[in-house]
Formats: C-alpha cells, structure tokens, sequence
C-alpha cells in the first residue's frame, strides 16, 4: 500500500497526475482471482462486447478508490440488478482545483482490491444462501486507466481557463460545492462521459452522499442522450452519523468527533422540517445554530484540546435544479446540504491519534439530507 501525503497541494495539475501516476504504477500490483484488472480501454472494450453477446449486463461503478463501505453497497445495489459489475479506480486530476488536494488523496491500491475480493466472496454466499433473486452479479472487471489513456490529446489541465476537451453542464455546477471547487463538476462530468464511453453500462451507481453530483450526471445522462440508467443508493454512515468518506482517514480522533456536528446539523435542520417547519430562515436557522454553538464551544480551548472549522455552505434547495429555496413546498420536498471546512490541528499531544498526515491536511467533509414530501 503506497500512500503520498501533504505538502504537495501546489503541484501544477498535470505535474500531480503524473506523480499519481507514477505512485499506481510502483505499486506492487496484487493479482487478483475474481475479476481481471484494465489498464486500457481495448481490451475492457473487448470483454464488453463478449458479454453484450451473451446477453448479460453490465452495472458500473466509478470510484476514486481507498474503498469503504460506502463503495461496497453501491456494488452490492449493481450486483442485484446485473450480472457484471465493473469497477473503476481512478483519481481523476481534472476535478481537482490546483490547489487541491489531489496529491494528498488516499491510494489504497492493495487494500481496495483484497476488499473487492471479499465482497465477490461475499456475493457468491449470498447467492448460495438465499436464492439468485437476491443477486447474481459479480464484481468482473477493474478499470484503473492511467492519466495517459484518460486524456490521450492534451496532459489534463485543471486550470479555469485550461485547454481541454471537456463536459460543461451549467449552471449545476456552479452552485454549492461548484461556487467552492469551480473546475470540481467539470472534471466530475468529463471524466464519467469518458468512463461510460469506455464501459458502456447497461446501469452506473452513484452514492447520495455527493448529492450534487448526482443531479448534474442524472442531467448529464440525459442531456447527451448517454444509453444508460443512473442509480442512486443511500448514504452509507458511521454508527453515530457520520456519512463515510475517503477522506475521513485524514481526521483522526479530535478532529472525527467534532466532524460529526456536519451531520449533527443537517439533523437539526431535517428535524425542523419534520415538525412543521417550512421556511429557509427556520429550517436553516436550526443547522446554523447547532454548527455556531460547536464553534463557539471549540473557540474557548486551548489549541491542543480544540478542533476549529469553518462551514463553507449550509443549502436548502430544490432536489431537480439545486436553486435556493425560500420555502419548502411539502409536496415536492428539497435537499439540505453542507460542507465544512476542518482545519488542520494547531497543537497536537503525545500518542494523539491525528489520523493519516499526523493532523496537518485540511479536510473538506460534505453530506446531505433529503427533506423528503410530506403527504
Ligand atoms: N458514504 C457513502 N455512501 C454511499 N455512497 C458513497 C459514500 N461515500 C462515497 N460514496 C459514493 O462512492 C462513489 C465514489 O466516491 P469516491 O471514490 O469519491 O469516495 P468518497 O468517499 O466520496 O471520497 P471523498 O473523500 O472524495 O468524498 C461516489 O458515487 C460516491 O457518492
Ligand atoms: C464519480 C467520480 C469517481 C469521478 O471521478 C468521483 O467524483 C467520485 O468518486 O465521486
Ligand atoms: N466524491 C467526491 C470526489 C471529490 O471530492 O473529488
């Protein structure tokens, strides 16, 4: 397992693909018995088209990998409906800002693929146990192409005003996590028409936990007519809430804790919503007083005891456009989502669990609750 971590978040875009590439490729590339790995699109192409003439489907799954649980039920959810599942893992550079973190961002190369094993394992038990209708399909293929096969004209540019051939769905991307991450949608949108060109799916699964990012590939899809059907599977949570995420293992246990008041706050606002509640000052009033009070509460330790963030957004918007709602129509519902903003530690103490990068990467969680209607 090969992980590069901090002080490289200034590395020109095509500079960190490269060393991105570099750190997969000096991987010790662990063979696997159930599916076959792809580095190129020819050949994955080839064993699409063998199983199209056998009748059988294909449902994908585009991951950045550092796989967790999350991941996993977007497969199993593909292993109902299929009966071929592929995989990617891929860190695609062109969501990334340049001075994000996509050199920080966690390769777990070794341990995403002995997971994908179990799971396969996992799958054929089930099967046995309790009959095919419960899910036939199998994890088949892994497509991990290299930043080479993905952008074979120009080196990927993550740059505003970069030069490339890209996916622009506006104004969707701009909003919430496009207004902080302004190229995010457009690598997230570029990089996925690659990977359903590549794979051609009869189904692509996507987790609720990215919310925007599953309108704008559900609009996307629609928009250039993509033959295939999107689905969304629920968030997938820590016992307490916490909705989990690839980069929750740069948290450790100060910053983990206090991270939970993201939901802690979604919650508040959901729970307005619930007793009645439709204006945007009450629902969302409720979201930002839990967040203040947590602050607040941070802001009077010392530096060695505290975890400070910043709430970059708090939305209440509409579930099909993500425009901002003053109201919630409780026929139609809508999507209350967040990001925060946790700063690295400032002090931390002997044996302190800091997680992955000792404390000192800033780490952007994000999670959102759907105001479902009321009848
Ligand atoms: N907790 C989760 N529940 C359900 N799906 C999830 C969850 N976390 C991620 N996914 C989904 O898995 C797919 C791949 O996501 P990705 O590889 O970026 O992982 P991630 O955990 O979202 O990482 P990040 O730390 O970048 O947010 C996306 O469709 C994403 O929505
Ligand atoms: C969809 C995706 C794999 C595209 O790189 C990524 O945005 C993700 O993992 O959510
Ligand atoms: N799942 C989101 C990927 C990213 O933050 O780049």
């Amino acid at each position: 397992m090969s992980r590069s971590i901090g002080g490289m978040r200034s590395f020109s875009t095509a500079a960190s693909s490269l060393l991105a590439d570099a750190t997969a490729a000096s991987q010790s590339i662990r063979q696997p018995s159930s599916f076959q790995v792809f580095r190129d699109v020819p050949q994955l192409r080839q064993l699409r088209r063998q199983l199209l003439q056998k009748d059988r489907t294909v449902g994908f799954v585009p991951t950045m990998g550092a796989l967790h649980e999350g991941h996993l039920s977007l497969i199993r959810e593909a292993a109902r409906e299929n009966t071929d599942i592929f995989v990617s893992i891929y860190v695609n550079p062109t969501q990334f800002g340049v001075t994000e973190d996509l050199s920080s961002y966690p390769r777990t190369w070794d341990s995403d693929v002995a997971k994908l094993e179990e799971l396969n394992k996992e799958l054929a038990q089930t099967e046995a146990t309790a009959g095919p209708e419960t899910g036939k399909g199998r994890i088949t293929a892994i497509f991990a192409p290299t930043s080479k096969v993905m952008y074979p004209g120009l080196p990927p540019s993550s740059e505003i005003e970069g030069h490339g051939s890209f996916v622009t769905i506006t104004p969707l991307s701009s909003k919430l996590e496009g207004g902080s991450r302004p190229v995010f949608f457009r690598g997230v949108a570029t990089v996925c028409m690659k990977l359903f060109n590549a794979t051609t799916p009869d189904r692509v699964y996507f987790g609720q936990k990215d919310v925007q990012q599953t309108v704008i590939i559900k609009r996307m899809v629609q928009d250039f007519l993509v033959g295939t059907e999107v689905r969304i599977v629920d968030t997938a949570r820590e016992e307490d809430g916490l909705a989990m995420s690839s980069r929750n293992v740069y948290l450790g246990a100060r910053r983990r804790a206090v991270g939970l008041t993201v939901y802690r706050s979604l919650k508040a606002a959901a729970d307005a919503y619930q007793s009645g509640k439709t204006s945007r000052a009450d629902i969302l009033g409720a979201a930002h007083g839990e967040a203040q009070r947590v602050i607040s509460e941070q802001q009077v330790l010392s530096p060695s005891e505290r975890s400070l963030f910043q709430v970059d957004y708090i939305s209440l918007a509409d579930p099909d456009t993500l425009d901002e709602l003053e109201i919630v129509n409780p026929t139609k519902g809508g999507v209350l989502s967040t990001a925060f903003k946790m700063a690295p530690l400032e002090e931390t103490k002997p044996n302190e669990d800091c997680g992955l990068g000792d404390g000192q990467v800033a780490v952007r969680l994000i999670d959102n609750l759907i105001l479902q209607p009321r009848a």
